[in-house]
């Protein structure tokens, strides 16, 4: 059986842990939420540093935990790399890297040259992590991990101790991972920026549950959870670079069922990007407008439609083809726009953010 089925119950004074889950056996799978929902402890119970009675955890057909079997985090093949970068002080990086090395007890999957190469660390080897900022270190502890062959990589909020430039520069390393490895990566972050750069799966956590897991677009764009996303709520869509304006520093990006102009990024034509398009930069018209600042203007069909988190605001989804949007309206407008599932209208979007 391939994949990652996790189930743990965990009963502490004040905190309940309760998860049961089905996670894809490649790619980044983001587990986002508030602090103090369980985040760490999941990872924690993955990495078998938490014990819940009565678990079970299979990766990819092997047993971790079950009623009968308990495997001990360091016969694990996980790399774990946390908030801060745990580097032994007196190596230097390459003594480092050399350590994580010993401990493989199987044929390497990731060799020095590779790991070194992916997080872009050649010029640091003689040095001792003292000598290193903060985005530095988290990159030689990722380069460690993955030379132990982890057959799982477990990372806890990696850039939470980064300011926004440094997450910025660390942000395409993380991508190259994603892109040129094969090991399945589980994240914790509460940074919807980070979610939707970097995560191919989603699971949203609220008070030690799991509240929905399932493919970034689709759970991005379902109603119920936005609420709870609030400013944040929007969709996440795969496009490629299509087209070029110089003369306007625009690109136009293709994306299943549409196209749209954003501020050029500098991609490549053809290149892989994602957009971010957020709930409350969506406005719905009957006609299709014109004379209008909006760039975009898409045709739509309206979906499902749901009350928002403050009543005067709802949630409509909106369906471009197979892609899904979403829009905050006041629900007055909702009502005399005459909106109900089926009706066809043009949505005009206000911003997009191009991603990667
Ligand atoms: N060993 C423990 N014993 C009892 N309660 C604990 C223990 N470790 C954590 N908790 C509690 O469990 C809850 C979940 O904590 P956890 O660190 O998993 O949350 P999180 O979602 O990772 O939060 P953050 O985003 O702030 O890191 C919190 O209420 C925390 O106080």
């Amino acid at each position: 059986m391939t994949g990652i089925q996790a189930h743990f119950h965990l009963d502490w004074p004040g905190f309940t842990l309760d998860v049961n889950l089905e996670l894809p056996a490649r790619g980044v799978t983001a587990l986002f939420g508030p602090s103090g929902c369980g985040k760490t402890t999941l990872l924690r119970c993955i990495a078998g540093l938490e014990r819940a009675p009565q678990g079970h955890l299979r990766i990819n057909g092997d047993v971790w935990q079950s009623d009968k079997h308990w495997l001990p985090t360091h016969k694990r093949p996980l790399g774990y790399v946390f908030q801060e970068a745990s580097l032994f002080p007196h190596l230097t990086v390459m003594g480092n890297l050399r350590y994580g090395m010993r401990r493989i007890s199987q044929a390497q999957q990731v060799s020095l040259e590779q790991a070194v190469d992916l997080l872009g660390i050649a010029h640091l080897l003689e040095r001792k992590p003292a000598g290193l900022s903060g985005g530095e270190r988290q990159r030689v502890a990722i380069a460690r991990a993955l030379l132990t062959s982890p057959r799982l990589l477990l990372m806890d909020e990696p850039l939470a101790a980064l300011d926004l430039a440094r997450k910025n520069e660390f942000m395409p390393y993380l991508e190259r991972l994603h892109g040129e490895l094969d090991i399945p990566v589980i994240y914790v972050t509460h940074a919807p920026d980070e979610v939707a750069r970097l995560a191919d799966h989603i699971v949203v956590m609220e008070a030690g549950r799991a509240i929905a897991s399932g493919p970034l677009t689709e759970t991005l764009a379902r109603l119920d959870l936005p609420i709870r996303l609030g400013e944040d709520a929007g969709v996440v869509l795969d496009a490629v670079v299509a087209e070029r304006d110089a003369a306007w520093h625009l690109a136009r990006v293709t994306f299943a069922g549409g196209s749209l102009w954003v501020r050029d990024g500098g991609q490549a034509i053809g290149a892989a990007v994602r957009i971010r398009i957020l709930a409350r930069d969506v406005s719905i018209a009957l006609a299709h407008v014109t004379g209008t600042s909006i760039q975009n203007c898409l045709s739509a069909t309206v979906g499902e439609m749901a009350n928002d988190s403050h009543p005067a605001l709802s949630l409509t989804r909106l369906n471009i083809g197979p892609s899904p949007l979403l829009a905050r309206l006041t629900r007055r407008s909702a009502v005399e726009l005459g909106l109900a599932p089926g009706k066809p209208v043009w949505v005009q979007i206000k911003a997009v953010a191009l991603i990667g």
